[in-house]
């Protein structure tokens, strides 16, 4: 449950605080991710249109139970993943590059 704040400075202390947190954890997320180039074979595997699903799903249903606005959720999670994915493209290959 969310603190009630009694002014806005409150409210956008409250939001500078959670944004320190989500992007520690956007951090910590996008290193599995520069670790998950390392095990696909190629642009198809890293695209993975299926897990993405997956994840969308699971967030969605995520959402319901913590009180979050699930088609909100949907919408940063599609977002945020195709940024990872273009992350993931670029990591990729260069990791295909021949080293000299
Ligand atoms: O699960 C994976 O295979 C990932 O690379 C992670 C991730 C994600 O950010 O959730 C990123 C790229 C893929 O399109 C699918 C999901």
């Amino acid at each position: 449950m969310a603190v009630t704040c009694t002014t806005l400075e409150q409210v956008r202390e409250n939001i500078d605080r959670l944004d320190r947190q989500i992007v520690a954890l956007l951090a910590e997320r996008g290193s599995f991710v520069s670790q998950a180039a390392g095990f696909k074979k190629d642009s198809d595997g890293v695209k993975a249109p299926q897990r993405v699903e997956q994840v969308i799903s699971k967030v969605r249903d995520l959402a319901q139970t913590l009180d979050a606005n699930p088609d909100v959720t949907e919408q940063v999670y599609r977002a945020m993943i195709g940024a990872f994915i273009q992350q993931e493209l670029a990591e990729h290959a260069a990791l295909a590059q021949p080293t000299t």
